[in-house]
């Protein structure tokens, strides 16, 4: 009973969110978040493995429960129901839905009322898949997933510190074994073939259906999944071995390593000697993210060039600390707005977690590319009555971009403090102007930021065949009257929409000094 009492916390603090506009991002994020909240003790992987479900089909749960008349006959102690709806909706779904159709849990007055329904909720359900012309639910979704959610491109780099000798040739050859045809255009994906990227160096695009993760190359980290505008950043920054790099958001690693790629991937370069020290200062704040963060630096083969902290970059991160720090790669929390579909996110996560049940062996598994954690502070406003004062999902999307950009400034003017630092990649998977070039305006007029001597680097140096730039308008509405100016900073940022080119929703942008 502990876990479905764990699991019904979860799952209205789900309806909560839900209820404010705030499951766009990843469903996994928000369960483990409010694990945390809850101080649950239920294995948070457990309940988010049978609450991913849940939700998926909450809907038709909710049908075929009121039909049955569940609802109607929960049994009162003091004139108030004795089980919950969202408790009888999880008892529910596991009788209905799990693997097993069983509800997990020892005697218990509670899976005795299920039970009397079994038959009136099993009938209902026949009758609702009759209805929607499905075998089981799960079609519902396979349809949904291939027409709107799935990423058109599954974009996989290789990673030249797990190449011998940092020959990328090997690698290539058994990719070309596996997609034996190369298409000129990733639109033109299909099972079985290939794409080589114009943009990134030695990324590939391949049909999101073709398998991967069980693929030996993958395991052994000489490939890794990265969606293509996620590669931006390293390419932008573009280190070499001489640099002293800090990634500031690192988890869960995968700009992190691909700047690594950039740095020490090149052949010649022994980035396993016993001498070699950090040049790559890697923070997370968050402890658990930073533990996926040290694995998938272990995995991509360069622990011993990423140092990883574990703790706020604004605070443990000081140019005295971190001495000759010569680039940053700044791609804090933002809204997620960029990653479409949840259940593309949860997808991915869901691969993920079965792949680490199918493997005795944690390094195996490369977690994925991961959505971002919003910060979100839970405040409810008090209106006049003392009751919760209800704020519009408009309102409630303007007051988070705009505590999410306050962040995101404070982050990128910190990094602007290393005196050393001559290159730093600002980036985020959001499509919200106030996250992006609203950030950048504010950056440009900033005092301090203007005597640092930071300004936008020219499109030249920020891949600059990509045709979607930043929005010019954005810059027009501040520095009105200089047009050559404002198409200036607009092409030193770099967008990408969602889906439309080929994967996230994306913004970099890239900033420069001499000194
Ligand atoms: C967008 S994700 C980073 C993704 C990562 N760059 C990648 O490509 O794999 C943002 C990360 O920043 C972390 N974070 C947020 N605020 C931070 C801070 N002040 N210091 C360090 N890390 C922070 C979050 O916990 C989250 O893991």
């Amino acid at each position: 009973m502990d876990f479905y009492r764990d699991a019904t916390w979860v799952l209205e603090y789900m309806e909560q969110q839900d209820a404010k506009g705030r499951i766009s991002g990843s469903l996994q994020t928000l369960v483990l978040k409010s694990c945390k909240v809850y101080k649950i003790k239920s294995n948070p992987k457990h309940i988010y493995a049978v609450l991913d479900s849940c939700w998926k089909y909450k809907p038709y749960l909710e049908k075929v429960m009121k039909k049955s008349g569940i609802l109607d006959e929960i049994p009162k102690r003091k004139g108030k129901p004795m089980y919950t709806r969202l408790t009888l909706l999880l008892l529910c779904h596991d009788l209905l839905l799990s693997k097993a159709k069983r509800i997990q849990m020892g005697k218990h007055p509670i899976k005795s009322y299920v039970l009397q329904f079994k038959t009136r909720l099993k009938a209902e359900m026949v009758k609702l898949k009759l209805k929607l012309k499905v075998r089981s639910l799960s079609e519902l979704f396979e349809q949904d997933d291939l027409e709107n959610d799935v990423t058109p491109v599954r974009w996989i780099r290789i990673n030249p510190l797990r190449c011998p000798e940092h020959d990328i040739e090997s690698v290539l050859a058994e990719l070309n074994r596996k997609f034996p045809t190369r298409v000129d255009r990733w639109q033109d994906i299909k099972a079985g073939t290939i794409y080589y990227d114009e943009f990134v160096p030695h990324l590939f695009g391949i049909h999101p259906h073709d398998k991967i993760t069980s693929h030996e190359l993958y395991k052994r980290g000489k490939i890794i999944i990265q969606d293509r505008a996620s590669c931006f950043p390293a390419t932008i920054l573009n280190p070499t071995a001489k640099d002293i790099i800090i990634d500031a958001c690192a988890a869960p690693g995968n700009k992190t390593t691909h700047v690594a790629s950039y740095m020490f991937g090149g052949e010649g370069i022994k980035s396993n000697a016993r001498d070699v020290k950090p040049q790559i200062f890697a923070f997370e704040k968050d402890p658990e993210r930073a533990k996926i963060l040290q694995k998938m630096v272990k995995i991509a083969g360069c622990s011993q060039n990423i140092q990883v902290n574990v703790g706020d970059f604004t605070k443990l991160a000081t140019p005295t600390a971190f001495k000759g720090v010569t680039g940053l790669i700044v791609d804090p929390s933002c809204s997620g707005s960029g990653i479409f579909g949840r259940k593309y996110v949860d997808s991915l996560n869901r691969r993920k977690a079965q792949s680490q049940q199918n493997s005795n062996n944690e390094e195996d598994v490369i977690p994925d590319e991961q959505e971002d954690e919003v910060e979100e502070e839970e405040e409810e406003e008090i209106g006049e009555n003392g009751m919760p004062k209800h704020v519009s999902k408009k309102d409630a999307l303007e007051r988070r971009l705009a505590k999410l950009s306050s962040f995101q400034f404070q982050v990128v003017k910190h990094a602007m403090s290393f005196p050393q630092a001559t290159k730093i990649v600002y980036s985020t998977c959001s499509i919200h102007a106030e996250e992006n070039e609203r950030v950048v305006i504010d950056l440009l007029m900033d005092k301090k930021v203007q005597e640092q001597g930071w300004t936008v680097s020219k499109r030249d140096s920020v891949i600059p065949t990509w045709p979607r730039r930043g929005l010019v308008s954005e810059f027009q509405e501040v520095f009105r009257d200089d047009q050559e100016h404002c198409e200036q900073i607009a092409g030193g940022c770099i967008r990408a929409l969602p889906r439309e080119d080929g994967g996230i929703g994306f913004f970099a942008v890239s900033f420069e000094r001499t000194l």
